[in-house]
């Protein structure tokens, strides 16, 4: 769409219409609603002022993005958001040539905006990148390592600072606090103009004293953080009032530095249920918008409530246990254990790597820490699950939420990586729950065990039904049932598809409940091996390094050779997004589909 010419009074109608557009469609479709509300002023100015046919528009997360979508070539599909082979909930620049990069994972923004000015600069372009990213996305460290670069080479990237005070919970950190300094912000700005036009016609040593003058009110302003690392601050400015945001980047375009735009705003902004600080609206399902009410409501428990509960009547019973989130208290159920023992539990922020690493000291210090952390999310603490726990073979467990296919998310956010990146670490242990008495079962062996070990479990309830299950003992797997020439391998929620494939098949099979990818149970293994010759895998994971690979390796190591073995995990191709059912349907996953490959 273009909106160049468009007055201010038009561009309002217009942000108007979008965010009509986005509360009809999330309230069907769900989706990321308070973040792209509040971002459409913002997002709509920023179309106006700069050339997204030309500079790139790189957004942080890019949850906030839909206006974006609907003001370039996807208001005509927009009602498809995040459904099965429609478009993406994020930029994907798969889906339009308007989206210059894919994101889904917070805080590279800022580097991929260094990355293109250098490449605009090599290849002697003028086009200007603009980097668009949250206040909660700005606590990790890729940010800091991106300004430092940016601050000393001087590129002209613009940075928009979409500040609404919100993460997905409230924001965490001193970084957060300081952008919070707004009153004194905006004096200290219409100060330091003042101060700037009366210098002018001071001598120099005048200069230096105003010049430490301002410099200590400086110190109470955000602007201090990014002035002092070389990058020009503007602001804050009022996020929803398109015209000076029009006025104030059109400045910011014509800096040829780096330059940064506080613009403060309210998340959910237009939808009055959804406005200001309320974590539910970040992201949600299908809702009536007259009233804010959900429409579906999931009955089953969630393997995320099993683990919070869990967690916390351990934490009740042992002062040891102690625990983090990067950002997702509510996400990973922490919150309950925070709400019940602030002192012990902890929301760092998006700071996957800091939250490893922190936990190390206090496993050495004698305490038991739990990391919950998303499995997609934990791809950005690896190198710090290696070099500061596994190395020191310190007893941090993590539960690794949201594995498998995690559904309208898509690509960037599917659990599917953890046991393919985790097998590979010496003193990691890797386990998996298939049901809520396993879940319990299994974190009771992590409190125990005073090593590396992560557990994983999936978004929403586990395919199996509860049962009574004997405890988990380090290496060992449980037989489900015997049967006749095929077993049937399920790991964590893999048991449950196993279970409800063999329901299908006319002959009765065998079913191991795996528990342990790392070390295997390789006494089992063998033994069944002499009963059974035609295996099947169940895991929710990708097949390359997982669950299956293990298995091959184990028996390739002891020469079996005569077992026919067929993975039923994710090949290696990335996966869509959908509704989990759909997207496991296309890729032959649904227990029907893989009764007919077994009988086949
Ligand atoms: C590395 C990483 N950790 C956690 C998340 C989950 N996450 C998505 S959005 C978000 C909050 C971001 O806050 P902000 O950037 O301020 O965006 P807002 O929704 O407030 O506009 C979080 C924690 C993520 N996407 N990436
Ligand atoms: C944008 C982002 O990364 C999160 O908001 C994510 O969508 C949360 O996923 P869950 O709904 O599984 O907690
Ligand atoms: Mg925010």
């Amino acid at each position: 769409m273009d909106i160049k010419d468009y007055t201010v009074e038009e561009l309002e109608v217009l942000a108007q219409k979008i965010r009509d557009r986005i509360l009809a469609t999330v309230s069907k479709n769900g989706g990321h609603l308070s973040s792209t509300m509040g971002a459409t002023d913002l997002i709509v100015a920023m179309h106006k002022v700069f050339d997204v046919n030309k500079d790139p528009f790189i957004f942080d997360v890019s949850h906030q993005a839909y206006a974006h979508k609907l003001l370039t070539d996807r208001w005509e599909t927009f009602d498809t958001l995040r459904q099965f082979g429609g478009i993406s909930g994020y930029t994907k620049p798969k889906e339009s040539s308007y989206d210059y990069y894919v994101a889904g994972h917070s805080s590279t923004s800022i580097s991929l905006a260094v990355g293109a000015a250098k490449a605009i600069a090599l290849k002697g372009e003028e086009r200007i990148p603009v980097a668009f990213i949250g206040d909660g996305s700005m606590s990790a460290g890729m940010v800091y390592e991106a300004l430092n670069e940016l601050g000393d080479r001087k590129y002209p990237v613009v940075i928009i600072l979409n500040d609404n005070e919100m993460s997905i919970a409230k924001p965490i950190g001193a970084i957060s606090k300081l952008l919070s300094q707004t009153m004194a912000g905006s004096f200290y700005q219409k100060f330091k103009g003042k101060v700037e036009k009366v210098l002018d016609h001071f001598p120099e040593g005048a200069t230096y004293m105003a010049k430490r003058f301002e410099e200590s009110f400086k110190l109470i302003t955000p602007g201090i953080l990014f002035e002092e690392m070389g990058i020009e601050y503007i602001g804050p400015v009022d996020g929803h009032d398109i015209s000076s945001l029009v006025e104030t980047m059109e400045v910011a375009k014509q800096f040829g530095k780096p330059v940064i735009i506080h613009a403060q705003t309210t998340k959910g902004k237009g939808y009055e249920i959804a406005e200001g600080t309320k974590e539910h609206w970040h992201g949600v399902g299908a809702f009536d918008p007259e009233t804010g009410k959900a429409y579906k409501k999931s009955s089953a428990k969630s393997a995320t409530q099993i683990f919070s509960e869990t967690l916390v009547s351990m934490a009740d019973e042992d002062e040891k246990i102690v625990g983090v989130t990067a950002a997702m208290p509510s996400g990973t159920g922490l919150s309950a254990a925070m709400e019940k023992y602030p002192e012990r539990f902890w929301d760092v922020a998006i700071a996957e790597q800091h939250a490893v690493t922190s936990m190390g000291p206090l496993a050495k210090e004698g305490f038991k820490p739990f990391c919950a952390i998303y499995s997609t999310f934990l791809q950005r603490g690896y190198d710090q699950v290696i070099h500061d726990i596994a190395l020191m073979d310190l007893g941090v467990a993590f539960a690794l939420d949201r594995a498998g296919i995690v559904g309208e998310d898509g690509e960037t956010h599917q659990g599917v990586f953890d046991i393919s990146y985790l097998r590979a670490i010496p003193n990691m242990t890797l386990l998996a729950p298939y049901n809520e008495t396993t879940m319990k079962l299994a974190m009771a062996f992590a409190k125990e065990y005073d090593h590396p070990c992560a557990f994983r479990y999936p978004r929403g309830s586990f395919l199996a039904e509860d049962c009574q299950c004997p405890a988990f003992e380090l290496g060992k797997s449980v037989l489900l049932q015997e049967g006749e020439e095929i077993l049937f391998i399920g790991y964590g929620n893999g048991v449950g598809r196993a279970e409800q494939t063999a329901a299908l098949l006319e002959k009765k099979v065998a079913i191991l409940d795996l528990r342990f990818v790392k070390p295997l149970d390789e006494t089992m293994l063998e033994s069944l091996s002499k009963r059974y010759k035609q295996w099947y895998v169940f895991s929710d994971s990708a097949k390359r390094g997982g669950v299956g690979s293990a298995i091959l390796e184990f028996l390739n190591g002891k020469g079996i050779s005569d077992i026919s073995l067929t993975s039923f995990e994710y090949d290696d191709a990335f996966i869509t997004h959908g509704n989990t059912k759909l997207v496991e349907e296309s890729l032959g996953l649904l227990p029907e589909q893989l009764a007919e490959r077994v009988k086949n």
